[in-house]
């Protein structure tokens, strides 16, 4: 059985149905992302399962007790949100204890719990530290320390990276993780960046105007996107109507409205069967590890294909050259 269980969750703001009979399940100890673009409710179904915000359908269940109608703080839940929200007249250490104290904890277990979980996020020596003192990154990882102290059963993460700079992010991604396997929690975490939830996620729910449009392993949903729009947000694909892959001569995909292919699985060296397309580089992108070249073929179409930075390989603005397009590699949707 799962251990997080949502049936057919409505909710409504006024006249609008913003969460249209959402199901999802999640196994116990997953990091799960709700990855989709800004409004399409993934906020609102956290803060539905966290209690802020009622529902008019359905049912939430957490290791088999039903907790929609519970009290926020009955529920068994930590959450972190964007921003802070630390209490700014406390330290570090007051900061983590408060939510401990809330549930009647000793003081000497309060102190020993607050500063071995502030240890575990990387912040001890900082226990007396006032959060104006804090960079963001810090403060973060103390909201972290305060809503793991009270060892809830589930973690509810809202965008906890997005005020944060990109090194600090990776950083704080690996700690999230870290903490989830060490602590054994089961996170729900909301993103509308597909980075954050490729890299950080067991399990990803895509949505989409208040509806779950895919689900799996992040692996899984990289290789096959299943509409137009999972292609669009979540992978970097070359995307092709019916139209163009017909142009294109690819007459074994002739049946699919879209046609998409991974820019990294495209060749420049001949490969099995495959469609085979003469282009010229017009633009090349240095992204780290890997070189994009943007390769315009005779029909104008432009494709994007991805080498691994190579000095051997290096392909140069007005170079000519054989595009490879695998055939097993390429993606249909009806
Ligand atoms: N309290 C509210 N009252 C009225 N409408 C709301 C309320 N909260 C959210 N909405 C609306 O519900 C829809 C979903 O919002 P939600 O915040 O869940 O989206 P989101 O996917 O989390 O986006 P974002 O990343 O921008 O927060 C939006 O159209 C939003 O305007």
């Amino acid at each position: 059985m799962s251990f997080i269980e949502i049936n057919n969750l409505r909710k409504s703001f006024g006249n609008t149905e913003v969460l249209h009979g959402l199901n999802l399940k999640i196994a116990r100890g997953q990091l799960a992302a709700l990855l989709g673009p800004s409004g399409c409710g993934k906020s609102t179904l956290l803060r539905a399962i966290a209690g802020l915000n009622s529902i008019d359908e359905g049912e939430i269940i957490i290791d088999g007790r039903r907790i929609d109608g519970l009290a926020p703080k009955d529920r068994g839940l930590g959450m972190v949100f964007q921003h802070y929200a630390l209490f700014p007249n406390m330290n570090v250490l007051d900061n983590v204890k408060f939510g401990l104290e809330m549930k009647g904890v000793d003081k000497k277990t309060r102190d020993t719990e607050a500063k071995k979980m502030i240890d575990l996020v990387g912040l001890a020596g900082k226990e007396e530290a006032y959060p104006a003192n804090l960079s963001g990154g810090q403060q973060q990882r103390v909201a972290l320390a305060r809503s793991l102290v009270t060892k809830p059963d589930v973690l509810l993460l809202d965008e906890p990276l997005s005020a944060l700079d990109a090194q600090i992010r990776v950083q704080l991604r690996g700690l999230i993780k870290s903490l989830q396997a060490e602590l054994g929690i089961t996170v729900i975490l909301v993103t509308h960046d597909q980075e954050e939830a490729m890299s950080m996620s067991d399990y990803i729910f895509v949505m989409n105007q208040g509806h779950i449009v895919q689900e799996g392993s992040p692996t899984y949903i990289y290789r096959h996107p299943q509409s137009e729009f999972a292609t669009r947000f979540i992978g970097d694909y070359n995307l092709f109507t019916k139209e163009e892959a017909a142009a294109m001569g690819a007459v074994d995909h002739a049946d699919y409205s879209y046609v998409a292919i991974r820019p990294e699985v495209l060749s420049l060296e001949a490969v099995g069967d495959a469609y085979v397309y003469e282009g010229k580089v017009i633009r090349t992108s240095m992204r780290g590890s890997i070189y994009r070249l943007y390769i315009e073929l005779d029909g104008k179409k432009v494709l994007k294909l991805d080498q691994l930075n190579r000095s051997a390989n290096m392909r140069r603005v007005g170079d000519k050259v054989t595009v490879y397009m695998p055939k097993s590699e390429i993606i249909g949707m009806v």
